[in-house]
């Protein structure tokens, strides 16, 4: 045979040799999509790695994430292109990654947040973190939370009052009504503005931020996008834009409105509680967080007027679909086990006196002191997010290596904590799916795991409004269930939720029940 046969026979061989690798490949890949994860090694293609996991739509995702948790209990490795991540379930690990200060930077992932968001505290690099974290932290004190109490309490009642068009009716979706709801709360505390959403039941804001969470999470698992110079030139990109530029002018607007106001207002002495400006009355006096900002870039220039405006919009995006998604199930869960529902009732009876009327003239009036009782709702609350959180998976970096049980975390590794994963683990909570508040018996949480509950995250980077929140949704729920009884047709499982996320968690199908007014 002549040199040239014998080359171009070797040439076709190592072809027709990764052809069949390929296929072989692609083969057992087509297997994962069908069957649950077990084999031991994950195959990775050429140029995406295990990209293909994250394909199939949102539902399919979050499914295979459980899955990979479910067959790595400890940890498991995939890699998005060429990045690798380390998928993170064993709650020993989570507190160690939270709690050392090699990992409080965020991961790769949070960079295709930052053209929206910027320095916020959610994406900004631990250096400005470190800094603007003291900052804003008194914004979230008790004396400040106790303020938005009064605010919480009005947006309840109007979600009730918005509510009440399905009074006796057939059961209708709650998402939308304490989305917009959770949406007029923020920026009551966070801007001082009377967004009016509810009022109005649509707002182009709440869907520039529905729209901007869904592109940068499409963007962070192709890796075809990462690029600048190709996201920047396909539609997701051109819509990016568009949705950052809508909220921003807003942002802008809203900042020289206040500028403005607190000038005129140290010129002529006047004090922010019964102060007007073209959006509505203030809120809540002086604890809102844009004018604690706007008060420290005077005093010492530390905060751009860019930075304000990305602590708002982080505010905005962390507190709205979080609080909402939360409401949303927990009152989706009451709706489906009456008696726990019956329990909460009578605890508010307990606190407010059975005698109260239910009529509109006889609203709740509620303080932070009658929020304090609300423990049995607490639990509720608290067993909901265990099933539900509302950000199921969060990423950091390491910054340094540093050691994980056996095993030595490279500097710039990657990591994404499973928290979904450990919240419905068999191995940390019995009959995982089972909704059960006691589990939040303080007795009972003592023994619990360390680090198998997570949903507000942990350590120094934990979630700077988990108080707010919870001081929220208790207003919330106490307000709602004062006035209404909810019902489902068709008692909900926790196991026949199919459930999605784009970083947050989300259900496939409308949650919906009914309500009718509460006789005594
Ligand atoms: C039920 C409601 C909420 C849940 C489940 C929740 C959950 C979380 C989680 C898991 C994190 C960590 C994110 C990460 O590491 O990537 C976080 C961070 C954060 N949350 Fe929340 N959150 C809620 C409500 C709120 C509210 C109401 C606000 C503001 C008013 C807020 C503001 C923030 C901010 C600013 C951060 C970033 C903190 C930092 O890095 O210093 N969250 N939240």
């Amino acid at each position: 045979m002549d040199p040239l046969t014998v080359a171009t026979l070797a040439v076709a061989c190592f072809v027709l040799y990764r052809i069949i690798n390929f296929t072989v490949k692609l083969f057992k890949v087509a297997l994962l999509f069908e069957y649950p994860l077990n084999a031991e090694e994950i195959p990775s293609l050429p140029f995406i790695g295990h990209a293909y996991l994250f394909t199939g739509g949102n539902e399919a995702i979050l499914n295979r994430i459980n899955q990979l948790g479910k067959n790595y209990p400890t940890w498991c490795r995939v890699s998005i292109g060429d990045n690798p991540l380390y998928l993170i379930t064993l709650p020993k690990h989570l507190k160690e990654i939270l709690l050392t200060p090699k990992t409080i930077e965020k991961n790769y992932l949070y960079e295709f947040g930052r053209p929206w968001l910027g320095d916020g505290l959610i994406t900004s690099p631990a250096s400005v973190w470190e800094v603007h974290r003291k900052l804003i932290q008194p914004s979230f004190n008790p004396v400040a939370l106790k303020s938005f109490v009064e605010t919480f309490a009005t947006l309840s009642v109007t979600l009730a009052k918005k509510m009440e068009q399905h009074l006796d009716g057939s059961e209708f979706e709650v998402r939308k009504y304490v989305s917009l709801c959770a949406l007029d709360a923020i920026c009551a505390t966070a801007m001082g503005i009377n967004l009016k959403a509810m009022e109005s039941g649509k707002c182009e804001f709440d869907e520039a931020v529905t729209k901007l969470i869904h592109i940068v999470f499409k963007r962070s698992i192709s890796p075809w996008l990462y690029p600048d110079f190709i996201f920047n030139r396909t539609q997701l990109g051109t819509d990016q834009r568009k949705h950052i530029r809508s909220m921003q002018e807003f942002g802008i607007n809203v900042i020289r409105q206040k500028k403005a106001t607190i000038v005129r207002r140290s010129d002529e002495g006047v004090s922010a509680d019964n102060e007007q400006d073209s959006f509505g009355k203030f809120a809540a006096g002086p604890q809102i967080l844009i004018e604690n900002l706007l008060r420290l870039s005077t005093d010492n220039k530390t905060l751009t007027d860019e930075n304000i405006q990305n602590h708002v919009d982080t505010m905005i995006v962390a507190g709205t679909d979080t609080v909402a998604s939360t409401m949303n199930y927990v009152l989706l869960m009451l709706a489906s086990h009456q008696d726990i529902q019956e329990k909460i009732y009578q605890e508010l009876c307990d606190i407010f006196g059975e005698n109260v009327s239910h009529d509109d003239s006889e609203e709740l009036q509620i303080t932070m002191d009658h929020l304090s009782r609300m423990t049995y709702m607490e639990r509720v609350i608290k067993e909901t997010m265990r099933l539900f959180p509302g950000a199921p998976i969060i990423g950091r970096e390491a910054t340094d290596d540093f050691e994980l049980g056996q095993f030595t975390m490279r500097k710039g590794t990657s990591v994404m904590l499973n928290i979904f994963g450990v919240h419905r683990s068999e191995k940390y909570w019995p009959d995982p799916l089972k909704f059960d508040p006691d589990r939040f018996l303080p007795e009972r949480f003592a023994t619990q795991e360390p680090y198998s509950y997570l949903p507000f995250s942990g350590g120094r980077r934990n979630c700077i409004g988990s108080k707010y929140a919870m001081i929220f949704m208790k207003t919330i729920t106490a307000t709602i269930l004062w006035k209404y009884v909810l019902t489902k047709d068709k008692v909900i499982l926790v196991k026949d939720l199919r459930l999605t996320f784009d970083f947050l968690l989300r259900s496939v199908d409308p949650d919906t029940f009914r309500i009718a007014r509460r006789v005594k």
